[in-house]
């Protein structure tokens, strides 16, 4: 029998491939950033090619580097960032347009006009989303409008639409499968979470043609094999999920009422709500976690835009630190943020404000305020807009949280993890494993191809790193966050 799984994890801000044992353990990692396009203030933009090349290259590099053989693969997994939406011409596998990515604020006026004409209320109905630039419904519309030639194509037939997991397997199958699964489409805006099924309506009212959508599969399912040309056998690709419900199978979060948040690009909380969709009343999203065996399962989610990507904006546009993790020292460098919030809302703000025209602000400037201090407010500032999410959360589902687990790049951030403790006065516990999203993905692929047996088995794997315990009085705590809810007040609906 094959000893291992291999999970692909397309991340916004890289390609990553992991090797994964029986145990769950990380045997080998490998990951490579790429180029983001920014053409204007608000858009943001992928090279398809790019992501397909990168994503082909760490995987072979990550086999060569361990020197495991494709053979000893049992099956490959795979995760995407959602919604981004790429349009490809099937016949010659070209992309018509770069990669329209989930920040992207291009299609807003799109979103109003939903909104102007109340259809957002009948969408929220049928998807669980609210109307927002966010998902892919409105860029693919933008791409058939905008890109010559396009709509012809795609009324003829010879265009597809996918989010990068369609993209990556009708890629690795040698254009074989043109598929997605359930928790992909459940962020499309097109995909009626209910009746599980493309929805005809929204279809009509965005003029999108049915016939460029991918068909929707379980989460944990052979969807085909890899073309023998890649990695000289062929391989199956037997799990797919998006990567913010990858992240909570990976935390072994199987029971209603179990939660996780991933810091990575931006930050995702999702709870469990088992085989019942529970509509929010607080500005969440109502969203498929994962189909296993034709069964569905449904979370409640809070997408925060712009979390680990601030850290980076610190790094790439400010240069006031060399690397990420360094962050972290400095922030520890200063007993407080000297006054000073930065609210990152650099593309907007998702839940649960949901303003597409909010923009970043740094607020609380004096004479005094250092580097160390913006980089300490900027950290501080995922901390608030998860208290922000989980606040909603507990709300919507009645349920308080014992303890917040936490996965993702962001989270190996020990002054983060504490003062998150802290702001929301609940524990907070980082598991061995912090690439959840790829572990999550292994082992949907797993479960599918008899590797484990199912979700019992790999619960077993879970295990705490380490444990943050609150540590801050309840006056400091409140004071704190009634400043944060008035920095972001100043943030919104600010850009034209
Ligand atoms: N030690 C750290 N402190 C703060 N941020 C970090 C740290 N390490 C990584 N990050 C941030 O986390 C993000 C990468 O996390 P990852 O889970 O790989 O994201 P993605 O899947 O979105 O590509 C980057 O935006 C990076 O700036
Ligand atoms: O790339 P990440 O990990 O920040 O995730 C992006 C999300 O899937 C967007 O919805």
């Amino acid at each position: 029998m094959s000893k291992y799984i291999m999970a692909l994890d397309q991340g916004t801000t890289s390609s990553r491939a992991i090797i994964f044992d029986h145990s769950g353990n990380i045997v080998a990692s490998l990951n490579k950033e790429f180029t983001q396009i920014y053409p204007n203030p608000g858009w943001v933009e992928h090279d398809p090619m790019e992501i397909l090349d990168s994503q082909i290259e760490v995987a072979k590099a990550v086999l060569e580097k361990t020197g495991i053989k494709a053979e000893d693969i049992a099956a490959i997994g795979i995760t995407n960032q959602r919604e981004t939406t790429v349009v490809w011409d099937k016949n010659t596998g070209k992309p018509v347009y770069n990669a329209i990515v989930w920040q992207c604020r291009r299609t807003a006026p799109i979103c109003d006009e939903i909104k102007n004409s109340g259809f957002d209320k009948e969408i929220l109905k049928k998807t669980g989303l609210v109307v927002d630039a966010y998902f892919s419904g409105t860029k693919i519309k933008w791409i058939l409008d905008n890109v010559e030639g396009a709509r012809e194509k795609a009324e003829n037939g010879d265009l597809y639409f996918g989010n990068i997991d369609s993209w990556l397997i009708w890629n690795l199958t040698g254009g074989k499968a043109h598929v997605t699964d359930y928790s992909n489409a459940s962020r499309t805006m097109l995909f009626n979470i209910y009746e599980l099924k493309w929805d005809k309506d929204i279809l009509e009212y965005l003029d999108i043609p049915e016939s460029m959508l991918p068909d929707v599969k379980p989460s944990s399912y052979v969807y085909g094999y890899t073309d023998k040309s890649i990695f000289g056998v062929e391989i199956p690709i037997a799990g797919c999920a998006g990567d913010q419900q990858a992240a909570l199978f990976g935390q072994t979060c199987y029971d209603k009422g179990m939660a996780k948040n991933t810091y990575g690009t931006g930050c995702f909380m999702l709870m469990n709500t088992g085989e019942r969709a529970v509509p929010s009343k607080n500005g969440l999203l109502t969203t498929i976690a994962w189909g296993i065996d034709d069964k569905v399962e449904y979370a409640l989610e809070g997408s925060i835009f712009i979390a680990g990507a601030a850290i980076q904006w610190l790094r790439d546009e400010l240069k006031i630190i060399d690397n990420s993790p360094q962050s972290e020292e400095y922030a520890q460098r200063v007993s407080d943020t000297n006054g000073v919030y930065v609210v990152p809302a650099f593309v907007g703000l998702g839940a649960p404000y949901w303003d597409m025209y909010a923009r970043g602000a740094i607020l609380g400037l004096t004479r005094g305020v250092k580097r160390e201090h913006i980089i300490r407010a900027t950290l501080e500032s995922l901390a608030y807009q998860t208290r922000d999410v989980l606040e909603a959360m507990q709300d919507d589902s009645g349920i308080k949280l014992s303890a917040l687990k936490v996965d993702g790049g962001a989270s190996a951030n020990n002054f983060l993890m504490q003062f998150q403790a802290d702001i929301l006065g609940v524990p907070v516990d980082r598991p061995t494993v912090i690439e959840t999203t790829a572990l999550g993905a292994s082992y949907l692929a797993g479960i599918a191809t008899g590797f484990w047996s199912g979700r019992e088995e790999v619960a077993k794997n879970w295990g705490v790193d380490r444990h943050f315990e609150p540590n801050m009085n309840d006056e400091t705590r409140e004071k704190l966050y009634a400043g944060w809810k008035k920095a972001v007040e100043r943030s919104m609906n600010w850009a034209d």
